[in-house]
């Protein structure tokens, strides 16, 4: 048991009086605790004792403030998009750093070890995620394949498969061997084929697109331009792979990594997203754009204004492919997949890849893909057990006090507190200011740039305590994240799985806490079956809200979403069509029967049909997604 867990344990937030009613299992708020005769620690005694000097130098940390700067730079930067660019002369061929494709032949540029320091940081560097103690069991996950013609998995990052400058590059990031989606996304990518890919939160699925997207564009080259793009007037962005992320700083995320491994290659990334000064995101497409990554509205944006051309793509990537694809983004992705000039599926290859993935999301992504392989590491929509994840009985009158204890408990670490509304996240940011913590706050109503440094001063430390809507709960990387606090737990169970996602990535442990109450009892069911599925203590209070709402039994009427354990295609009610080659693997054993369903494919169609509607000008990549 980590410290933190035993902290957190010590706090006794759920060991209050044990009468028998319903209030038995909830919080004893300070102020109450000496009335009801025993409870220990108030407030006060945490603002004099438990709190350590961590929080001590804080000098009116403010939420809007964070810290300017970032020091791995989310716009600016040495290659950066969106402002701030340092060294734009590298991109003028045969600069250091960069590499050309000549002639038919890819030749990389020379080592510029500034510029290597600067994206792969020095070995021990804290501001880099390192492998955790953990990292070795992601092996002893089951992994399951289906589909037809499933490629053998590598074992270890060798050339070949990969080409060897990307292998030099997954060198310098001091990877040394492949996740198992990594094992597998390289050999199918390399064979041609499609990927819908779920594994475990933290697992690697970055690299799972990227290695094998890149390995294939080192050694293929790009498409010749097309002659219509060489007479246009306007000089657009022409990128080979397209990468689609639902949050901007996701997208910006993705783009630094795509940096790391890009490096000294032809392949020249670009990043687009709202928020930011579109001016100088089309001067990056024009300067040249072989990788994309983009948010969708922005996307649009450009493509409506002419300033990219998707007719070369021959690789398109859906990350967090089932957020996505559901009500708020399918319009918008439709119009940028099927309403422009990028090649039909038979003529790209398209990968998703998330952690859940639900059926109706399944059904709905059939349309973007062709023959594909579905991957899944793990049941679909499961939690990484690197997680620790406890559920407190906590009502919302509680929530402050219990918020204070927990980080009054806390260590060394950040520490991530999700909300449902933005206003919420103001809120508590400013009382956890007043009380002297170093907080800092991200959502959808700040500016990008409050929100670019909201995050810097979070990753640098300078604010160990961000509050979040679901803006921040999926894809982000942020090492060190050792605590997440869901303060409101999400509607939806797969928001559950990706918010405490942001901790326990890449083998490192971490402690997922969430507040509990019978408001919640709508998530109750899957909260229940995670928690048994990832061998985590199930408190008698999630049992007993289970019960008294009916939700235990199969046919409570009860549905979970995220009700798929593996690719839908081989449920009862679909049909099959692609054969029955799948392969399973890992110590442990796979998923059991790997048979499809008899017949054709159902009839599932998506219900929306495009009409992405919404022109205008403010790139938001989540217009209709007021929740963030
Ligand atoms: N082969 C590897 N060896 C060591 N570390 C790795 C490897 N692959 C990825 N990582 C590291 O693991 C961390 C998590 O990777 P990544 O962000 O790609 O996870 P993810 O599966 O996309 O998570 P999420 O579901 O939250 O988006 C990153 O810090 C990344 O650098």
């Amino acid at each position: 048991m980590s410290d933190l867990e035993k902290q957190v344990q010590n706090l006794n937030i759920n060991e209050g009086e044990n009468d028998s009613n319903q209030n038995a299992s909830s919080y004893v708020p300070p102020h109450l605790r000496n009335k009801r005769g025993g409870q220990s620690r108030s407030f006060n005694d945490r603002s004099n004792a438990g709190q350590s000097s961590r929080f001590s130098n804080n000098g009116g940390f403010s939420r809007g403030n964070g810290g300017v700067g970032n020091n791995r730079g989310s716009r600016g930067g040495f290659y950066g998009n969106g402002g701030g660019r340092s060294n734009d002369s590298r991109f003028n061929g045969g600069h250091p750093g960069r590499g050309r494709w000549v002639n038919g032949e890819h030749v990389p540029g020379t080592k510029n070890e500034n510029l290597e320091i600067q994206l792969f940081g020095v070995a021990e560097d804290p501001s880099f995620q390192s492998s955790g103690i953990n990292f070795d069991s992601y092996d002893d996950i089951p992994v399951e394949a289906s589909g037809t013609d499933v490629p053998e998995a590598i074992t270890e990052f060798t050339s070949p498969p990969l080409d060897s400058l990307l292998l030099e590059n997954i060198h310098l990031a001091r990877f040394t061997k492949p996740t198992p989606v990594q094992k597998y996304s390289v050999p199918i990518v390399a064979q041609g084929r499609d990927l819908m890919a779920c594994a475990q939160t933290g697992s690697g699925k970055t690299g799972g697109f990227l290695f094998p997207v890149l390995s294939q564009s080192f050694k293929n080259g790009p498409a010749p331009v097309p002659e219509d793009l060489k007479r246009s007037f306007l000089r657009k962005g022409n990128p080979t792979a397209l990468v689609l992320a639902p949050t901007r700083e996701l997208a910006t995320q993705i783009y630094d990594e795509a940096k790391k491994f890009t490096y000294r290659s032809w392949v020249r990334p670009v990043v687009i997203y709202g928020g930011s000064d579109v001016g100088t995101q089309i001067r990056e497409l024009e300067r040249g754009c072989d990788l994309l990554v983009a948010t969708p509205g922005r996307l649009n944006d450009l493509l409506e204004r002419g300033r990219v051309s998707l007719a070369n793509v021959k690789y398109l990537v859906l990350d967090e492919a089932d957020r996505m694809l559901d009500m708020g983004f399918e319009p918008q992705i439709r119009h940028i997949v099927d309403g422009c000039d990028m090649p039909d599926a038979n003529n790209r290859q398209t990968l998703m890849f998330s952690a859940t993935f639900p059926d109706d999301i399944q059904h709905l992504a059939r349309d973007f893909l062709n023959d594909y392989i579905f991957l899944s590491v793990g049941r679909v929509g499961s939690t990484s057990e690197n997680i620790t994840q406890r559920i407190l009985y906590v009502e919302d009158m509680d929530k402050k006090s219990a918020l204070l204890d927990l980080l009054a408990a806390e260590n060394d670490g950040l520490t991530l507190i999700f909300v449902e509304t933005k206003r919420m996240a103001d809120e508590l940011t400013d009382f956890l200011i007043m009380q002297d913590f170093m907080a800092t706050a991200i959502h959808g109503d700040r500016t990008q740039i409050e929100r670019e440094r909201a995050l810097a001063a979070f990753k640098g430390g300078r604010a160990n305590v961000l509050v979040a809507t679901a803006v921040a709960a999926r894809g982000l990387d942020i090492p060190n994240v050792t605590h997440v606090i869901n303060y409101d737990l999400p509607t939806d169970i797969d928001d559950y799985v990706h918010r405490i996602g942001r901790t326990g990535r890449a083998g490192n442990t971490g402690v997922a806490t969430s507040f509990f109450n019978r408001g919640n009892r709508n998530v109750v069911k899957g909260l229940n079956d995670l928690l048994i599925e990832a061998n985590q203590e199930v408190p008698d209070f999630v049992t007993d809200v289970l019960r008294e709402s009916g939700r235990s039994g199969k046919s409570s009427g009860y549905s979970s979403r995220n009700n798929s354990s593996r690719d839908f295609r081989k449920s009862g009610s679909n049909t099959g069509g692609w054969g029955n080659n799948s392969r399973s693997s890992s110590s442990r054993g796979g998923w059991g029967a790997s048979k499809p369903a008899s017949g054709g494919w159902g009839e599932s169609r998506s219900s929306s049909n495009g009409g992405w509607g919404n022109s205008g000008t403010s790139g938001s990549s989540a217009n209709k997604s007021s929740w963030w």
